[in-house]
């Protein structure tokens, strides 16, 4: 039986996470979770699961939780507390599927104590890459990706050295407005952003995927998670998400992974890994009803954000923690409602333009540069 800290409980892949524990009583036990604000959300969750520790954003939530909640909890808040339930000795299992870079410490600590890590929360490795592989290294701890492309590139490896690899083929769906020119993107609303054609997600990573951000944030991880250089990975448009993703080797053998979009299959294989168990309510991949494949050549000019990715990656230093945390305020403002969707690139290109890179920061060096752009990103209108 393992215990499962599940970070971000109340979100897409948290939910997914959940469904995934439920489904195998005799395996998983759900020990701990973290959510933000949502109690109305969590609150059914803790009734069903009943986890020790339940770990929030901030007192306030922690005040209204308790208010709520009847039973024998430890209710906790804060970053420290997420990392706190992160190295707890009863957790076997850590899920990170928070959203956004504020996973990291969290992750940091749980590979200090040498914990199983399965992670969905990608914007942990973008933000601070070189410091999570250089303490998974160190404490010989594996990172079990649940992101779909890494989940296919990681059973595509297969545990293959990474010298025979000839590059590693990312998919893209091209998100909510694939089909739009970019003079069409103008005047685009949230809703149509919030519209992804395959997936079910949170908001933050469906507008990602609608600036093509999402796989640039993805060629960083994968260069991270599985140390290949930037020249050796590619993007390649494939709109109906069912090649997950490739590795090509160097004898021109391509190995993909394929499957129904169901976020639940790579979630379940990173709880289970190297093992692999049934999974209800899933579906067979058809590929008769399905009868054709798609594949389009991506293009920087129209999707800059990918652009900005590859960039942000070859110099390194601090430039893709500037590049996450400037992502992150311009999609927040956007789905706010107080800036345009094309302008959330124009933030991040102007950050990374202004931005005097820190060569192989640490972790303090990372808050600072993230703060500060954080700030900076938030008065957009004001500044620029
Ligand atoms: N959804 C998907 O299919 C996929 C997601 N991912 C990655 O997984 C991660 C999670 O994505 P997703 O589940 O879609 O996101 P959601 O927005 O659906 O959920 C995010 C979770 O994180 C919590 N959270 C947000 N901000 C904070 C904070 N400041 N402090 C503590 N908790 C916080 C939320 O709590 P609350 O809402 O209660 O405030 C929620 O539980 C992201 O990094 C994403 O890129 C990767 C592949 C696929
Ligand atoms: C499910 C998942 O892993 C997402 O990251 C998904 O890949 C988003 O799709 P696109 O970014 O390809 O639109
Ligand atoms: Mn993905």
């Amino acid at each position: 039986m393992k215990n499962i800290t599940l970070l971000g409980a109340t979100g897409s892949i948290g939910l997914q996470t959940l469904d995934v524990i439920e489904a195998h009583p005799d395996q998983f036990r759900l020990f701990a979770i973290s959510f933000g604000e949502n109690v109305e959300k969590a609150i059914p969750i803790i009734k069903r699961f009943k986890p020790e520790w339940i770990v929030v954003k901030n007192n306030a939530v922690k005040n209204k939780l308790t208010s709520v909640l009847n039973g024998n909890y430890h209710i906790i808040s804060g970053l420290e507390a997420l990392e706190e339930i992160s190295v707890h000795p009863k957790t076997d299992v850590l899920v990170n599927a928070v959203m956004g870079s504020v996973g990291l410490e969290a992750t940091l600590a749980a590979i200090e104590h040498r914990k199983q890590i399965a992670i969905a929360n990608k914007e942990t490795l973008v933000t601070a890459g070189h410091l999570v592989m250089e303490k998974a290294d160190k404490y010989n701890v594996n990172l079990l990706p649940i992101d779909s492309e890494h989940s296919a590139i990681f059973q595509a490896l297969n545990g293959e050295s990474s010298n025979q690899i000839k590059k590693i083929i990312l998919t893209a769906s091209g998100g909510s407005f694939r089909d739009k020119s970019r003079d069409e993107l103008q005047n685009v609303t949230v809703r149509d952003a919030l519209n992804h054609p395959n997936w079910s997600m949170g908001s933050k990573i469906t507008i990602d995927s609608a600036t093509m951000m999402n796989k640039g944030l993805e060629v960083i991880e994968a260069h991270w998670l599985f140390q290949v250089p930037y020249s050796k990975i590619e993007v390649i448009q494939h709109q109906e998400s069912i090649i997950h993703s490739m590795v090509e080797y160097i004898d021109h053998s391509v190995i993909a992974q394929l499957g129904t979009p169901d976020m639940r299959v790579p979630i379940q294989y990173a709880l289970t890994y190297p093992e692999r168990i049934n999974l209800p309510k899933s579906e067979s991949l058809d590929l008769v009803s399905i009868s054709k494949l798609h594949f389009k050549e991506m293009d920087f000019n129209r999707f800059p954000c990918l652009k900005f990715a590859f960039d942000a990656g070859e110099i390194g230093g601090t430039m893709p923690t500037v590049m996450n945390a400037a992502n992150e305020v311009a999609v927040d403002l956007f789905l706010k409602g107080k800036i345009k969707f094309l302008e959330i690139e124009q933030i991040i290109e102007s950050l990374m333009n202004n931005h005097q890179v820190v060569a192989n920061p640490d972790l303090q060096t990372i808050q600072s540069v993230d703060t500060e752009t954080r700030i900076k990103a938030a008065g957009f209108k004001r500044e620029f």
